[in-house]
């Protein structure tokens, strides 16, 4: 797929005229339907509120949480609490609750959210029994039994006491939820937040603190429950624990799967289609089986298992494909980005002196000593397992050396972590490919100027940062014209062959404007005129005055390329000096060079 013309007249995509239809719908249906269904309506709108939010967790951010209905239950009681004994007025309690909850998510997220794999999930498990058992055993709360006589919500003097008038309220607030989750997934921060699902290596790497990602994530997912919380409590009139257990959590959470974790319309979808199914269910099932029982939560049941085998990302994907995209559209008014100020040519970039890393008893690297000088490219060669690409990762921070020193951009990198060095002005690329198929390459080479931007979350979710994520999507336009695949900008990265995937990896790295640069492997998978192109790319931005650091296996490319080289075995550094000394030295040739690349 080519990318299609920007500036092409446009007509309304079939995606927008659906959304205006539905919202024309949601419009039209608390005054069409039956006062009953009103009242699904309004349950499905509540539900649907705190599945987004679980949306962004769990979908995109990757943290699974069945404890999202205690976080209801927090903004809930707490407005129950202040109308009914403080007299408080509904809109006030909203905020509050709201505070509230982020307040103890906040607490349970700096506990919890360092876990990973499976911890993490079971400790939503243990905090959703607790937060029920708080709700049940505080008398203040109103124990099981509950809290009763709320007030009805009132907007600019009118009593939302009618199920219809509270229905739009319910949407009014779906419709803030689903506007706000899209805008946060169309910014730099969304784009980090996605990067966490596949581990924490490429964001760190691209200077996001990924600790600190979860933990804003799930405040904000929290915080959308908070909202619908606030919501029943007002519908209802009254709380108890029961609407705030774990099985109601682990129901939103089927909610998400069901509809599509990943996708914020398919949270949506996943809130109608269980509740619908369940309504009906709850009375076809016991007339067909003749008999009365929960047999609605079985088929339930089975049709998420159903979707776990058959369709893994849930149903909107399914939908989606149904529907064309329309054109992709690129923000114009952008401010400009300042231009890192690059070391004066010879000053050292990178020195490293006697490093050791050790693996149990595998010394990988051992006893290494070299320095890059600005303005330079330095090949890193050796064969398989020579310790190469655990020397980039004591360069780059993501592990730290056993013992010896590391100074990177004038700095000791020590302990430093990633995101840290990467803000020094070191970008990299990877061994293994690390991109993200489901976004377009524009999107992924985006991310690499993720430590140039500033917006944080809030200023996402309210789209205040439209200048800022112009002049990213500029950058990543100007990189990806400079690998050769600016006319692929709006395809997705998982539609490229493996050499592309490469060039992508380096667009991204370039986003960030770096003054340092480390390559692994970036010719592996390239074709021969895609290998000449690369190195006239490399040659270029050393004319620019980007120092390089590269390790390559193909002989040809480093040769012609480099102005120094360092060879590795088993460790420990063999060589070092410029391309022709390296040819010439007998224990190079003997352990990595062998006779091809003859004096
Ligand atoms: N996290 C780790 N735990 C244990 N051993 C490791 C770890 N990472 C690397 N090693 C080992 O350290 C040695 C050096 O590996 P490294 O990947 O750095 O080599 P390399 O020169 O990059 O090789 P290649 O060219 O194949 O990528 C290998 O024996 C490898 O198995």
């Amino acid at each position: 797929m080519s990318a299609p013309a920007v500036s092409a007249p446009r007509r309304p995509a079939a995606r927008t005229v659906l959304a205006v239809l539905a919202g024309l719908a949601a419009l039209a249906l608390p005054l069409a339907l039956p006062e009953f269904q009103v009242t699904l309506l309004t349950n499905i709108a509540i539900a649907a509120l705190t599945v987004v939010g679980l949306v962004l967790l769990t979908g995109v951010a990757g943290l699974t949480s069945f404890g999202q209905a205690a976080f209801m239950g927090v903004g809930a009681y707490t407005t129950a609490v202040l109308t009914t004994a403080h007299g408080w007025n509904p809109w006030l309690t909203l905020p509050a609750g709201m505070a509230v909850t982020a307040a103890v998510a906040l607490v349970l997220g700096l506990v919890t959210l360092r876990m990973q794999g499976h911890y993490l999930p079971l400790a939503t498990i243990a905090w959703g029994i607790s937060l029920y058992y708080v709700f049940g055993n505080t008398p203040a709360l109103g124990g099981f039994t509950g809290l009763r006589g709320l007030p009805p919500v009132s907007v600019l003097g009118v009593t939302l006491d009618d199920p219809r008038r509270f229905a739009y309220l319910a949407l009014v607030f779906l419709a803030l939820g689903i506007v706000a989750a899209q805008f946060l997934l169309s910014s730099r921060v969304g784009r980090a937040m996605r990067a966490l699902r596949s581990g924490t290596v490429v964001a760190e790497a691209f200077g996001a603190s990924t600790f600190a990602l979860r933990v804003q994530v799930f405040v904000l997912s929290a915080v959308f429950a908070s909202a619908a919380g606030w919501l029943y409590a007002h519908q209802q009139r009254f709380v108890n624990p029961t609407p705030f257990g774990l099985n109601v959590g682990i129901e939103y959470l089927f909610m998400a799967v069901l509809g599509g974790a990943g996708y914020v319309w398919g949270g949506v979808a996943g809130a109608v289609l269980i509740t619908l199914l369940r309504e009906g269910l709850q009375d076809l099932l016991p007339a067909l089986l003749g008999t009365s029982g929960n047999y609605e939560t079985v088929a339930l049941g089975i049709l998420i298992i159903l979707t776990l085998q058959f369709a893994r990302r849930g149903l909107w994907p399914l939908l989606e494909r149904l529907v064309p995209a329309g054109p992709p559209r690129l923000l114009t008014r952008a401010l400009t980005f300042p231009h890192r100020p690059l070391p004066a040519r010879g000053m050292e970039v990178l020195r490293v002196e006697h490093a050791v890393k050790q693996f149990g008893g595998l010394r990988a690297v051992n006893d290494v000593s070299f320095t890059v000088n600005a303005g330079e490219i330095v090949g890193l060669i050796g064969p398989n397992g020579a310790g190469k690409s655990t020397m980039f990762n004591l360069v780059t921070g993501v592990s730290p050396a056993t013992s010896g020193a590391v100074t990177v951009l004038g700095r000791a990198a020590g302990r430093l972590p990633a995101r840290t060095i990467h803000r020094l002005g070191l970008s990299r690329t990877f061994q293994h490919v690390k991109q993200f198929s489901e976004l377009s390459l524009l999107e992924n080479a985006m991310m690499g100027g993720y430590a140039r931007a500033r917006a944080g979350m809030l200023g996402s979710l309210l789209h205040l940062e439209r200048r800022e994520e112009a002049a990213l999507q500029q950058a990543a336009l100007a990189q990806l014209e400079r690998v050769g695949l600016r006319d692929r900008a709006f395809d997705l990265a998982g539609n490229l062959a493996l050499g592309q995937q490469r060039l992508l990896e380096i667009a991204r790295a370039l986003v960030a404007d770096p003054a340092f640069l480390l390559l692994d492997e970036p010719a592996a998978g390239l074709r021969y005129g895609e290998k000449a192109e690369l190195a006239a790319l490399l040659r270029k931005l050393r004319e620019e005055g980007v120092t390089i650091l590269i390790v390559e296996h193909d002989m040809d490319l480093v040769m012609g390329l480099v102005d120094r080289l360092v060879v590795m075995n088993g460790g420990q550094e063999l060589a070092q000096g410029s391309p022709r000394e390296v040819r010439a030295n007998a224990a190079v040739r003997e352990a990595y060079l062998g006779a091809e690349v003859g004096a």
